[in-house]
């Protein structure tokens, strides 16, 4: 039974782990969001105002789900638009499905430069081919259904974007429903071998240790880590993009691995380990690049992107999901592994905000909210990058959406919309002044869709983070702008915090308020950063500066 071929598309989404949709229509999508907008019944569809919006939900709406985010954008203007949020999240192994109207197939016929046309007609499908990986031109009908599985599968097995081209002529050509393709063979001996060699190197080991990172979110693996950690008695540290994992579980955590830029004793368990386990960990400068010392490869296994590396060779198409199943297959039953480590006393975060008269510093905020979420429980939060990131990780544990790697200004605003679309739940949104200007202007599509985040401009009226790298820029010294005056007109309300008192009666009076989005415009002076971005930054430089000084 054939139906038209949007329909089709729309169906498999669904069927592949999709909830919703963001999007922003023009004349080379109409007819395909003509279809979006009749079966909001399956996918709900969210308008944005600016297509990096739409990029950035999508992303932490497929980063919520633990299943597929989708952006569906018009051709050129639209899609090149959002280039940047893509690439993020092809980084971030996040599995955003990309969707794009397009010229209709005999559209090029007539010889015309057609609006919205870069320098050809495939130059956007060659631009996305750089920030996806896998991309399908529904140009045949009889093709379409094993493109679109084809392309689906990829998504969700690479956990990255992949992009669909559907021209505007095709949208309601009769088309067969996708039957999903079955995942991609895996060879059973070799993920043996491999699991058999990665637990004889952990019983060898006198200090084996877990570094978990975001591949343990995105395939939803969480809780199989935590138990094989718990079964082996081996301590676990995640990663600064895996911060939060096993946090609500049993597991002997040690805290999040920033290099000199973290704890000391976390550090030292990871790096003086001679038994390293990184399981979907990404080898970013952000993870490792302020190490204090390099991990010796010869004792480290790290299995990512399908493979494992196990010292100086590897087991090619090993997912991380098998192995993980064959390790906990020949891990010892609870209780009669290794005697459960010593693990370092965690730190308790700031909290017992001081309600006076002193002006606020970052670890006021990190304190403020903590009391907050004792107070009335944790929300999801949505970080952008600059300070206010590097004070999230001062924050009790809770799910968090931040460019902890990619480190994309702009995520913060139209991620925690995203997560609010997926979640169902209200957000606690973080954001820089510089970074709100580039994207914070989302918030007037708040009121359409019922969405009342909390938002917390951290506003020192500069490019704050880069003045630590360079202080003598005075390019860094950005307006001091009305923020909380601006909310009223965007549809929500607005409060002015230049106290500690100030920001602890703005936080409780917003949590009150549901009935539009909150913005809390906290004033912080220049110079006044957090502890931990103070740490990074010092760790930089260190680990860049010219060898010998
Ligand atoms: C889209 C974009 N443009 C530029 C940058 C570079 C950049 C940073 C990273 C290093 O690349 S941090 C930063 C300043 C952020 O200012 P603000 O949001 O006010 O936060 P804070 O004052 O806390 O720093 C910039 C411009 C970026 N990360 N993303
Ligand atoms: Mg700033």
């Amino acid at each position: 039974m054939t139906r038209p071929l949007a329909r089709v598309l729309i169906d498999a989404l669904a069927d592949h782990g999709a909830h919703e949709v963001f999007g922003i229509p023009g004349d080379f999508a109409l007819p395909f969001f003509r279809h979006l907008e009749r079966a909001a019944d399956r996918l709900p569809l969210y308008t944005l105002a600016h297509e990096p919006g739409v990029g950035f939900a999508a992303d932490a709406a497929a980063r919520w789900h633990a299943g597929l985010g989708v952006a569906c954008v018009t051709y050129g203007a639209g899609a090149l638009n959002m280039v940047n949020p893509i690439a993020g999240a092809f980084s971030e192994k996040s599995p955003v499905v990309v969707i794009s109207g397009a010229p209709g197939v005999n559209e090029s016929a007539r010889g015309l430069l057609l609006h919205h046309q870069a320098k050809t007609l495939d130059s956007q499908l060659r631009v996305y081919r750089e920030i996806t990986c896998d991309q399908a031109v529904l140009d045949d009908p009889q093709r379409a259904p094993a493109e679109i599985a084809r392309v689906l599968r990829s998504c969700r097995e690479q956990s990255r974007p992949v992009y669909i081209e559907i021209p505007r002529d095709q949208v309601d050509v009769p088309c067969a429903p996708v039957d999903p393709l079955p995942p991609t063979p895996v060879e059973a001996a070799a993920v043996d071998a491999c699991a058999d060699e990665v637990l004889a190197r952990l019983d060898r080991a006198d200090r084996p240790v877990l570094l978990v990172g975001v591949e343990v979110r995105r395939f939803g693996l969480e809780a199989r880590v935590a138990d094989l950690a718990t079964r082996l008695g081996i301590p676990v540290a995640t990663t600064f993009m895996g911060r939060g994992l096993l946090a609500e579980s049993a597991a002997p955590l040690v805290g999040t691995y920033m290099g000199l830029a973290g704890r000391p004793e976390v550090r030292t368990v990871v790096e003086e380990s001679d038994g390293l386990l990184m399981l979907g960990v990404l080898m970013s400068d952000t993870n490792f690049g302020v190490s204090g010392e390099r991990v010796d490869p010869r004792a480290t296994m790290l299995a990512a992107d399908r493979s494992v590396r196990v010292g100086f060779h590897v087991y090619p198409g090993v997912p991380l999901a098998d192995l993980i199943d064959a390790l906990l297959a020949r891990a010892p039953g609870p209780g009669a592994g290794r005697a459960a480590p010593v693990l370092p006393a965690q730190p308790d975060p700031p909290r017992g905000l001081i309600a006076d008269d002193a002006p606020v510093h970052p670890r006021d905020i990190a304190a403020g909210v903590n009391d907050l979420f004792a107070e009335t429980g944790p929300m999801p939060v949505a970080a952008d990058m600059g300070d206010c990131l590097f004070t999230a990780m001062d924050m009790v544990q809770t799910p968090l959406v931040a460019p902890g790697y990619y480190a994309t200004m702009g995520f913060g605003v139209p991620a925690g919309m995203g997560v609010a679309a997926a979640s169902g739940r209200r957000p606690l949104i973080l954001v820089g002044d510089g970074a709100f200007q580039m994207t914070g202007w989302e918030l007037a599509t708040c009121a359409r869709h019922g969405w009342a985040p909390i938002v917390v401009v951290f506003n020192n009226a500069s490019w704050e983070m880069l003045r630590t790298f360079q202080p003598e820029g005075r390019y860094n010294d950005l307006d001091v702008l009305p923020f909380a005056r601006l909310a009223a007109g965007l549809g929500g309300r607005g409060y002015s915090v230049s106290t500690r008192a100030e920001l602890a009666a703005a936080l409780r009076e917003a949590r009150a308020d549901t009935s539009r989005f909150q913005l809390l415009d906290v004033a912080i002076a220049r110079g006044e950063i957090s502890d931990t971005l103070a740490r990074f930054v010092a760790a930089i430089k260190q680990a860049n500066r010219p060898l010998g000084t």
